[in-house]
């Protein structure tokens, strides 16, 4: 049995995320948890898709619970979207308590299970969420994952849309976190050359693409469609390494990490096996001077969010 639960499955992300999770043959019941009750009529809706996965609805806080029993992987979009002038961390207020929460559950009734959260701000959820699972006893930081596929996929796109090749061929690893300056795409990596003009730009669009949907939606949220497809994205390549039993799968994920001295989270190329993230690759060595800047710039903001989201937990418990 391969059990996908998806907590936020109600919402902008939790919908279509989790019709391209149903697309997915490898996943054989998909668990679909909000606290808004429409959520059962979602996962009646896509129970008549013809694919292998047993869609299950549960709405509320009593139906948790079941959600969550043998997951093999929680997949968590729960929280609310920026609205135009926000950042990320502005949602930290509401989202922290609804990641802690959901977190606790997963600590609670599927220890063992894969989580990756998509709830911003991820350089704080991911911490809060492995908080809650050391404070639980269960911690293990092979098993948690914070999702920034969409920086990947945002990179891949622009890259390919400037040098006009074909962007599922381009490949630009995205490393640091998931907010503005805390977002480095490797630039250097990818195969191209640019001018100082179109990396400056470039990189601007990357750490800034949220923004240009938040502002596009004016009010009505933040990405979702393409979140989606991100995150199915991500979840496919865990589901790859995890039940297919593939090697040489990779992604850049949010991570407990060693790649930079005092940042005890880091996104950087992880390799994913059959108990999650298997090595989790350095920060390439040969970065120019354009994305030394870069690194240097996210590292204190980066670490602020970390502290942050570590903080939080720490201060409910007591
Ligand atoms: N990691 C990334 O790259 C991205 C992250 N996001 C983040 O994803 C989150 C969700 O965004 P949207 O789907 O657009 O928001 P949304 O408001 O459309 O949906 C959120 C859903 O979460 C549900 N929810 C709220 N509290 C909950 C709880 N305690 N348990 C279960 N469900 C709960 C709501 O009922 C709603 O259905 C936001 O925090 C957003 O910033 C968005 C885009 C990209
Ligand atoms: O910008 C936002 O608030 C949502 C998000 O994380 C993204 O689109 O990368």
């Amino acid at each position: 049995m391969v059990k996908v639960a998806v907590l936020g499955a109600a919402g902008g992300i939790g919908q279509p995320l989790s019709l391209l999770l149903k697309g997915n043959t490898a996943v054989t019941e998909l668990a679909l948890y909000d606290v808004a009750p429409i959520v059962v009529g979602v996962a009646a809706d896509l129970s008549h898709i013809n694919t292998p996965a047993k869609v299950t609805g549960y709405k509320g806080d009593d139906e948790l619970e079941r959600a969550l029993t043998g997951a093999h992987i929680v997949v968590i979009p729960a929280g609310i979207p920026r609205k135009p002038g926000m950042t990320r961390d502005d949602l930290f207020k509401i989202n922290a308590g609804i990641v802690k929460t959901l977190a606790t559950a997963a600590a609670k009734y599927c220890p063992k299970a894969f989580l990756a959260i998509i709830s911003n701000p991820v350089n704080s959820t991911v911490p809060i969420a492995a908080e809650v699972f050391k404070a639980a006893g269960v911690h293990d930081p092979k098993r948690i994952f914070g999702v920034t596929t969409l920086d990947i996929t945002r990179a891949n796109t622009f890259v390919g849309e400037l040098k006009k090749t074909d962007p599922t061929a381009t490949s630009v690893p995205v490393i640091g976190g998931h907010s503005g300056v805390t977002i480095i795409p490797i630039l250097s990596a990818s195969g191209h050359t640019f001018t100082d003009a179109e990396r400056e730009a470039l990189t601007q669009r990357i750490q800034y693409g949220g923004d240009e949907v938040v502002k596009a939606k004016d009010g009505a949220g933040s990405a979702t469609l393409s979140m989606a497809y991100a995150g199915a994205r991500f979840v496919a390549s865990l589901l790859d390494a995890s039940v297919g039993k593939k090697t040489g799968v990779k992604e850049c994920t949010y991570v407990q990490s060693t790649a930079v001295e005092g940042l005890e989270y880091f996104s950087t190329v992880v390799e994913l096996g059959p108990d999650g993230a298997s090595k989790i690759h350095p920060i390439p060595a040969n970065l120019d001077a354009h994305e030394q800047k870069l690194l240097q710039a996210a590292i204190p903001e980066l670490k602020a969010n970390i502290q942050k989201g570590v903080d939080f937990v720490k201060a409910v418990s007591s």
